[in-house]
């Protein structure tokens, strides 16, 4: 198994920009129903930075980076749509203007029910050594169903990564699946910095 470098000055830089991002733009204070039923008080709406451009921006290079440092050789990313899409998506185009193409693609809820019938949408290949995206984890519920297909239709999963992780949980289910995981920020971090 490989070993992570240590993240250097840019890339913790790119960090404390991202986590300023989403505590400015994504996180809130409430009553929250989350996916897997529980309930919270904090809710961080990731789309909200993942789809701005300067999120898109500053997300795909510093994912890649990421990936890079945990040594995962990836031919695609992509998870369960829709918080990944954006992430996987700027992963994908990152990775072009690097000069190391890795392909995007996105696992629906459910297969579709016309056309193709596909279940997982995108320039995905039985073989590829993919990286799963989340935006945010908080059981990993989500991400271990991505896992499941993208095995199904063949693929070997490598790793997953997501933009933020709760802390609630979900890293130690996903690890406990025999995955690694990394995160680009945590929700103490975020909140933390969340404006007054
Ligand atoms: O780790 P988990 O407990 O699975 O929770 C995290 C998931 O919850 C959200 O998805 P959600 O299904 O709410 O909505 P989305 O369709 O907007 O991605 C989020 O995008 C993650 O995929
Ligand atoms: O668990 C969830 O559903 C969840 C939590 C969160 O903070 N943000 C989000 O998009 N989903």
């Amino acid at each position: 198994m490989s070993h992570p470098s240590a993240p250097d000055d840019a890339s913790q830089e790119a960090s404390a920009r991202l986590v300023a991002l989403l505590a400015e733009r994504s996180a809130r204070r409430g009553d929250f129903t989350l996916a897997s039923g529980r309930r919270s008080t904090l809710y961080v709406d990731a789309r909200l930075t993942t789809m701005s451009p300067d999120g898109l921006a500053l997300i795909g290079p510093t994912a890649l980076a990421a990936i890079a440092r945990e040594g995962w050789s990836v031919d695609a990313v992509g998870g369960l749509t829709l918080g990944a899409d954006p992430v996987s998506y700027a992963i994908a185009y990152a990775s072009a203007l690097a000069g190391r193409p890795v392909r995007a693609f996105t696992v629906r809820k459910e297969a579709k029910q016309h056309g193709t019938g596909r279940l997982i949408e995108g320039p995905f290949r039985s073989g590829d050594r993919v990286v799963v995206v989340e935006d945010v984890i908080t059981t990993g519920g989500s991400a271990l169903r991505a896992v499941e297909a993208i095995r199904a239709a063949g693929g070997t999963v490598v790793g997953v990564l997501a933009v933020v992780d709760r802390e609630e949980g979900g890293r130690e289910a996903i690890e406990g699946a025999g995955l690694p995981v990394v995160a680009l920020a945590r929700a103490a971090d975020i909140v933390a910095r969340m404006p007054a």
